[in-house]
């Protein structure tokens, strides 16, 4: 069964209270969202595989550490998770960027699925697919069966806010995918958001309200 990991870093938790605060406006939001992007990628690499090399310094031959292993793949589910990735990217400079763009129909809360554009060496990557919100999971879960329906073998899930709702059907749906979280909220509302949550991240990112 897939695993739940809480990034419970005192910035993370910090950025994530204005992030949630409906008084943050929509340039401060996306500011903030893109440097948690940032701290959340550095400790979601935190166990990437490492090897030595041998490098000469300016003082004499040493033995030092590079990333090992597979290449990674970041996966935004638009439109939201495109405001993860910026902040992600500077931290992991070489992962090539799919997208897949999902919407949540209003009314049947279901995922509607408009576009996919992933990198071709798909089988060689480890990918992280990433969206603020894991509400009821349905995007999520579509998500990852996209991937996995074009080839990806190794995929974890990392979000900012999720609720129990959300978490369950993901490991329930992919129980091989690991989840990465900064905070599990309370529960969802008759409109399917998440409480407390932030609203509605797609709109408070691009300014749609
Ligand atoms: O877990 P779920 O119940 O599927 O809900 C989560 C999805 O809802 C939001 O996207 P939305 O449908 O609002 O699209 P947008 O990013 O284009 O605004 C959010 O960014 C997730 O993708
Ligand atoms: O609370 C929620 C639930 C789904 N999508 C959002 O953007 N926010
Ligand atoms: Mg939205």
């Amino acid at each position: 069964m897939g695993k739940v990991f809480v990034f419970d870093h005192p910035l993370i938790q910090h950025k994530l209270t204005y992030i949630r605060d409906k008084k943050t406006g929509t340039k401060e939001f996306r500011e903030l969202v893109d440097e948690v992007g940032s701290l959340m990628a550095f400790e979601i690499t935190r166990d990437l595989p490492l090897e030595e090399v041998e490098i000469d310094t300016p003082v004499q031959r040493a033995t030092s550490k590079v990333l090992a292993g597979k290449k990674l793949g970041l996966v935004p589910i638009l439109r939201a998770g495109i405001g993860m990735v910026d902040g992600m990217l500077k931290l992991i400079p070489a992962a090539k960027v799919g997208h897949i763009g999902l919407y949540r129909d209003p009314k049947t809360l279901q995922p509607v699925e408009y576009y996919v554009k992933l990198p071709s060496d798909i089988e060689e990557r480890d990918f992280i697919v990433v969206d603020p919100m894991l509400a009821t999971g349905g995007s999520a879960v579509a998500a990852i069966h996209s991937l996995k329906t074009r080839g990806a073998t190794s995929i974890r899930f990392m979000c900012l806010i999720a609720a129990p709702e959300g978490v369950e059907a993901l490991k329930e749906a992919h129980p091989d995918v690991d989840i990465y979280i900064a905070a599990l909220d309370e529960k969802l509302n008759e409109k399917g958001y998440i409480v407390p949550g932030l609203g509605d991240a797609g709109d408070r990112l691009f300014g749609t309200m």
